[in-house]
């Protein structure tokens, strides 16, 4: 007979704890929450505003530190790195999409793509960095400055630096919060075709219920914890969702 086991996530978060603040002021952002997401994933982390989405992914991320728990990436547990080890793994295992695309105005776009691939030491395989270009529709735009540059565009250079690396997991912050919904929607596709084509591993916070469908499975968070779990999510289900959680 043979035993089919399940593959070990690439990342997993447990009992994860965070209070900023002490005494009177503490806040408790995260109270426990667990999940492991699998190679090749999409995973979208939903909840009301203040529910902890940010925090959780950033105390994922290795951006924030945890008060308990633990998060491990690739088999190494980040909460216990030094700084110094913490910030090598960053650039070596993990990317990021933020909502104000977090480019260097000074730096062309091909040098933004670049940037974190030279900051962590990493050889940039050509080829890769071409289809990643041509995938994101950036050939004709590598020169420009992120000022000469759609919120669109720029944000498809956050993603085309976010993937040169070939990460573990993009981290991704409400990626299409700033932009309207076609240079939205053609980041979401590009995520999700990162997802299909190169099984990438894509964990992604959104308030969007048309964002969150293009995930594999959407996390809900509320009041420090994870309270649903919605696999294969339709822009319907996840209104469906929400509308429970806010009864
Ligand atoms: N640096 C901080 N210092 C103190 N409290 C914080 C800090 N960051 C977040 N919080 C608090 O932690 C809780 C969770 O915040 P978090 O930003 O993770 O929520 P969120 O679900 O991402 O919210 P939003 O959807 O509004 O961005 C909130 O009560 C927030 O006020």
């Amino acid at each position: 007979m043979t035993q089919t086991t399940a593959p070990a996530p690439v990342a997993h978060a447990d009992a994860l704890v965070k209070t900023y603040g002490s005494g009177d002021n503490a806040v408790a952002a995260l109270r426990g929450v667990s999940a492991a997401f699998a190679r090749g994933q999409f995973t979208a982390i939903m909840g009301p505003s203040g529910s902890g989405k940010s925090t959780f992914l950033h105390c994922l991320a290795g951006l924030d530190t945890v008060s308990s728990g633990a998060v491990v990436i690739d088999g190494v547990d980040i909460t216990t790195l030094s700084r110094s080890r913490l910030t090598r793994l960053r650039g070596a295992k993990l990317g990021f999409v933020f909502q104000s695309f977090n480019l260097l105005p000074m730096l062309t776009a091909e040098e933004n793509i670049r940037l974190t691939a030279r900051m962590a030491g990493r050889r940039v395989d050509r080829e890769w960095f071409r289809t990643l270009v041509d995938a994101l529709g950036l050939r004709d735009r590598l020169g420009h400055r992120p000022a000469e540059l759609s919120g669109g565009q720029q944000q498809r250079v956050a993603v085309a630096r976010a993937l040169l690396t070939r990460p573990e997991v993009v981290f991704a912050d409400e990626p299409t919060g700033n932009l309207d919904s076609s240079a939205g929607g053609e980041v979401l596709r590009f995520l999700r075709a990162a997802v299909d084509t190169y099984g990438q591993t894509v964990v992604m916070v959104t308030h969007d219920p048309l964002a969150a469908s293009y995930a594999d499975r959407v996390l809900f968070l509320a009041d420090g914890r994870i309270v649903h779990e919605l696999a294969g999510p339709t822009i319907d289900a996840v209104h469906g969702v929400m509308r429970r959680m806010e009864a």
